[in-house]
């Protein structure tokens, strides 16, 4: 369990993160997402006590991670993947911060197996592709066998071999039961692989909601139906919202696809159109709109 509260760090007169306060918690995979600049790498830097804040504090499974007695076994992070010497072998990166960390050597070879780089553990980390650096990097955060994890944009520039992968090993991770916080600015890549969402939008918190809850909020769907009337009755029995739409459709929010579709069932109502309206991207950028630190302007 991750919290946060009032959290406030500054970087001369710029506020990367203004009062923010919120829980993570374990058994799920909560993705962290903001626009650019929106504070998210700051935050995860004041967990890891990387950057002490100006004001309020971050605990992590109760005590502030300077506190921490064995800080690799309570907390993994993967922050920059290219934090590493160039020169050295895979294996001989990992050995050396696990003999720095009391962390015995058998455990190095069992985590080069987890991110699959058993076959290239002997050569040097300077030659590796992007996606064998992050498995690397997740190599050092999986290293003390913490039950919390910190990914920082895992699936930056990474083929979708290696993003899958990453999804599966993070809701992996989670299902094990431990805390996983995982950064993206991108809603798309969040939709596929939390179960819970804290957005932050220039320091601040937007919204914190589980991602069923967000899909739900975030869409429209424009249905019609041969009783629209009796239909209506029914989408507002089961929790939706409906209004009137163009040439006698029926607007409903608070409700998916497919719980319209279910009304429509339950009610013996033919539907003749069923199209959901707007994308978790569009509802994300609705949500954070006003946070952008640099928008395009239409020209
Ligand atoms: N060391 C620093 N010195 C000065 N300003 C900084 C520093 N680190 C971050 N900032 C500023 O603080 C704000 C938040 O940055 P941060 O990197 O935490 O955002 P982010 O959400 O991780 O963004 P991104 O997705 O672009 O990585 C930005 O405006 C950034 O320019």
């Amino acid at each position: 369990m991750i919290e946060i509260t009032d959290l406030t760090k500054r970087y001369g007169n710029k506020t990367a993160v203004d009062g923010l306060s919120f829980n993570v918690h374990p058994g799920r995979v909560t993705g962290f997402l903001g626009p650019n600049g929106a504070g998210k790498s700051t935050t995860m830097r004041a967990i890891l006590g990387l950057d002490r804040p100006h004001a309020g504090s971050v605990t992590v499974n109760g005590r502030a991670y300077v506190g921490l007695p064995r800080p690799m076994r309570e907390v993994g992070a993967l922050l920059d993947a290219r934090a590493v010497h160039p020169r050295r072998t895979a294996r001989n990166h990992l050995l050396c911060i696990a003999q720095t960390n009391g962390i015995p050597a058998k455990r190095v070879d069992e985590v080069l197996q987890v991110v699959g780089l058993e076959s290239v553990a002997r050569k040097r980390a300077g030659g590796f592709s992007l996606g064998m650096g992050q498995r690397l990097g997740i190599a050092v955060a999986l290293l003390g066998d913490p039950k919390v994890l910190l990914f920082d944009e895992p699936v930056n520039g990474l083929d979708p071999e290696g993003i899958k992968w990453i999804r599966e090993l993070m809701r992996g991770l989670a299902a094990e039961g431990r805390t996983v916080l995982v950064s993206s600015h991108l809603m798309s890549e969040m939709a596929q692989t939390a179960d819970h969402l804290i957005v932050i939008g220039k320091g601040k918190l937007i919204a914190d909601i589980g991602i069923s809850e967000f899909i739900r909020q975030g869409s429209n769907v424009l249905v019609r139906a041969d009783d629209q009337e009796r239909l209506a009755a029914k989408l507002t029995e089961a929790g939706g919202t409906v209004l009137p739409g163009a040439d006698g459709a029926l607007i409903v929010t608070g409700l998916e696809a497919r719980q319209v579709g279910k009304a429509a069932l339950d009610a013996e109502v033919v539907l003749t159109e069923l199209t959901p309206q707007r994308s978790l991207e569009q509802a994300y950028m609705d949500l954070t709109r006003d946070s952008i630190e640099f928008q395009a302007s239409a020209a």
